[in-house]
């Protein structure tokens, strides 16, 4: 029933749309996620689950995105049966019960994808996620036909991390210093440092667990850090959102409270969109 249904479900045309009418300042994330997902559902006989490892400063959009594509795949999206989401310091907050957490992850995973194979498995704060959690579920990502009876091929997991996030700015900063244009980044300038970086990074969540020395992630997808003007955009949806008419005064005031950094430029907002939902309340 749920595999009927998310074939039926993801048309690549609709989610490029809303990515594009929606998602602002993030071409490269736009491009690998469409990639991606059409991709795997255009394969019906998948060698391994999809892994997208998404990466950004904070409020760029990542849990946006990934409410997004499960509204794609399961039209209750976040409130489907079929799409799971895990946030690190909710879920599992306490070091010294790694132990359990594995067991009930894995035993967690094994009894939904049973149920129903192309479930959508999402981690929140991945840089936050005690090493070794993950470790439980490098089995269900890798290329077996089946584990134990259940087959993973089918499966979405998506993986959100702050780890990255100053690298991906460095690069961004780059190209504005050097007068070129955002939109001139391309995933081969991001990608190779990412994947390193994040291998590297100690709070990545994905340090050391052979999910990307043996290539289980299939994308690491970036978010950029966004400007001024997107933030000025997430205004104005949000009042869209909320039926009120555009007001530019308000628009401009909201945007204007942000902080920008780096001190000497003030290019990029340091918490992204995130708080013009709260911001907004107050005009
Ligand atoms: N690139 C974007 N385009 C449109 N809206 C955005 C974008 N980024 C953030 N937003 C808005 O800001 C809100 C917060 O962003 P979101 O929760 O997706 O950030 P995040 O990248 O997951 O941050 P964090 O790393 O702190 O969890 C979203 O619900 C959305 O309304």
């Amino acid at each position: 029933m749920c595999i009927f249904l998310s074939v039926l479900r993801l048309a690549p045309a609709a989610l490029k749309l809303e990515l594009e009418e929606k998602l602002f300042g993030q071409h490269l994330a736009t491009e690998v996620i469409l990639k991606a997902l059409t991709g795997f559902k255009n394969n019906k006989n998948p060698k391994k689950p999809l892994t997208l490892s998404l990466h950004g400063w904070a409020g760029t959009g990542k849990n946006f995105v990934s409410q997004i594509v499960a509204e794609h795949l399961h039209s209750k999206g976040l409130r489907s049966n079929f799409v799971h989401l895990f946030v690190s310091t909710l879920h599992f907050p306490h070091e010294q019960q790694i132990k359990l957490y594995q067991d009930q992850l894995q035993g967690w995973i094994r009894g939904n994808v049973s149920t129903c194979a192309s479930s959508v498995f999402i981690f929140d704060e991945m840089d936050k996620l005690h090493p070794g959690v993950i470790d439980a579920i490098k089995p269900f990502l890798d290329y077996y036909e089946q584990v134990d009876g259940v087959s993973y091929r089918k499966a979405i997991f998506i993986f959100l991390s702050n780890a990255g996030g100053d690298l991906i700015t460095k690069i961004a900063l780059d190209f504005w210093r050097a007068g070129r244009k955002r939109e001139d980044i391309q995933l081969k300038d991001l990608e190779p440092v990412l994947s390193v970086g994040v291998f590297n990074n100690k709070h990545s969540g994905l340090w050391h667990s052979g999910l990307i020395d043996r290539n289980l992630i299939d994308y690491f997808i970036p978010f950029l850090p966004l400007e001024y003007r997107h933030v000025k955009m997430c205004v104005r949806a949000e009042m869209r959102a909320r039926g009120s008419a555009i007001d530019e005064d308000i628009v401009t005031r909201v945007a204007d409270e942000m902080t920008f950094f780096p001190k000497s430029e003030k290019i990029y907002s340091d918490k992204g969109c995130k708080t013009v939902q709260s911001r907004l309340d107050f005009h």
